[in-house]
């Protein structure tokens, strides 16, 4: 092992998400073979009993990339020199809720860990943001941290991504290999707007690929949509295994950069691209290189997109405005 460890933290790591989480991260699936992982886990007192035990199965799998884990209920601790934090802590909705009404309940844990993040966490820093609303808790845990630039914080919208990925590549027959440019606008709620104009399979547009405007608007939308509500159905609780996969996803690449000629989705502040009001916590097509995020630019936006990228605008200013009003950011 060469390189010098790198110090990741990850919050509700006792809770489902955790469980797939943290064995992936430990694997190297982040940082890859040659970098030792340094984990520091966070949970609500209660919980650390349980966490001990994820712990004892952690250890149980010699990996020989996680050199050490640290647990504790005290943020300020946990987070002291992690140069990647994984904010997955919060409670899910169950069925019949929209993820917005988490809002009061979740965003007092984001204020705290943005101002603990704020104190205690390395130079380096890159924080992504899971646990739900996932794109207006960034935007609080960001507003509480005014040391780390902003653009260090992400919110998930990786699973959307891989969601669309996985209905154009059913559609069409294609492998999702063969799917590049795919794009997930706003906000991580049934407002998204999966965007398939840009995408391309096998080179060729994707929208004249599928050419059925009704199966864009009627079916691939929806369904990517709303496929976090379809999984609580099914299953009686949220999605777990993918989420952590998009977690794992979308840390890679912004670490690791993404692939030449293709981009991914994230949640990240605007800076006005596309119209899109500043500050907000806004999902984009981006591309990574260096550990640095951008907004691909020059996309033409056709009247049917404008109208959705606008309306999960408005959402998340609602969301902005309604954390304002409680005193969270
Ligand atoms: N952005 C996305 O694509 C997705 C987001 N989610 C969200 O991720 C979050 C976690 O989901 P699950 O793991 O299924 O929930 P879970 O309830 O199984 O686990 C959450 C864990 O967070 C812990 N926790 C609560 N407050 C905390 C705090 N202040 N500090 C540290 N830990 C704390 C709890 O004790 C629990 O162990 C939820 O908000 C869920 O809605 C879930 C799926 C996809
Ligand atoms: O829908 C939920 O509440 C969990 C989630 O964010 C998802 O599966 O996309």
């Amino acid at each position: 092992m060469s390189q010098s460890p790198v110090k990741v933290a990850v919050t509700g790591a006792a809770g489902q998400i955790g469980y797939s989480l943290l064995f992936r991260i430990a694997s190297g699936a982040v940082f890859g073979p040659d970098t030792p992982v340094q984990l520091r886990l966070l949970e609500i007192t209660p919980a650390l009993g349980a966490l001990e035990g994820v712990v004892m199965e952690l250890d149980d799998c010699a990996f020989p990339t996680l050199d050490s884990v640290e647990i504790g209920d005290d943020p300020r601790h946990i987070f002291d020199g992690v140069n990647l934090a994984l904010l997955v802590g919060a409670r899910p909705r169950t069925k019949g809720m929209e993820r917005g009404d988490l809002l009061e309940a979740n965003g007092a844990i984001f204020t705290a860990q943005g101002k603990a993040l704020n104190e205690a966490a390395a130079d380096d820093v890159k924080i992504g943001v899971t646990g739900n609303p996932a794109n207006t808790n960034a935007l609080i845990a960001m507003s509480n941290a005014p040391d780390i630039p902003s653009s260090r914080f992400s919110a998930l919208t990786r699973l959307d991504h891989n969601r669309a990925l996985s209905q154009l590549a059913a559609k069409t027959g294609a492998g999702v290999a063969d799917i590049r440019k795919m794009t997930i606008w706003g906000n991580h709620s049934a407002t998204q707007y999966p965007d398939i104009f840009h995408a391309e399979i096998g080179g060729q547009n994707a929208a004249e690929v599928v050419d059925d405007q009704a199966w864009i608007e009627n079916d691939f939308i929806p369904t990517v949509a709303k496929r976090g509500a379809a999984i609580i159905d099914a299953r009686g609780a949220s999605s777990a295994a993918s989420a952590a996969s998009a977690t794992i996803d979308a840390a890679r690449d912004w670490v690791h950069g993404t692939p030449d000629g293709d981009w991914v989705s994230m949640a990240v502040t605007s800076d006005g691209s596309y119209g899109i009001p500043e500050g907000i916590v806004y999902s984009f097509p981006v591309t990574c290189s260096g550990g640095e995020w951008s907004i691909v630019q020059g996309l033409d936006i056709n009247d049917f997109s404008r109208s959705r990228m606008d309306s999960t605008a408005a959402e998340l200013i609602e969301e902005r405005d309604a954390v304002r009003s409680l005193g969270l950011i």
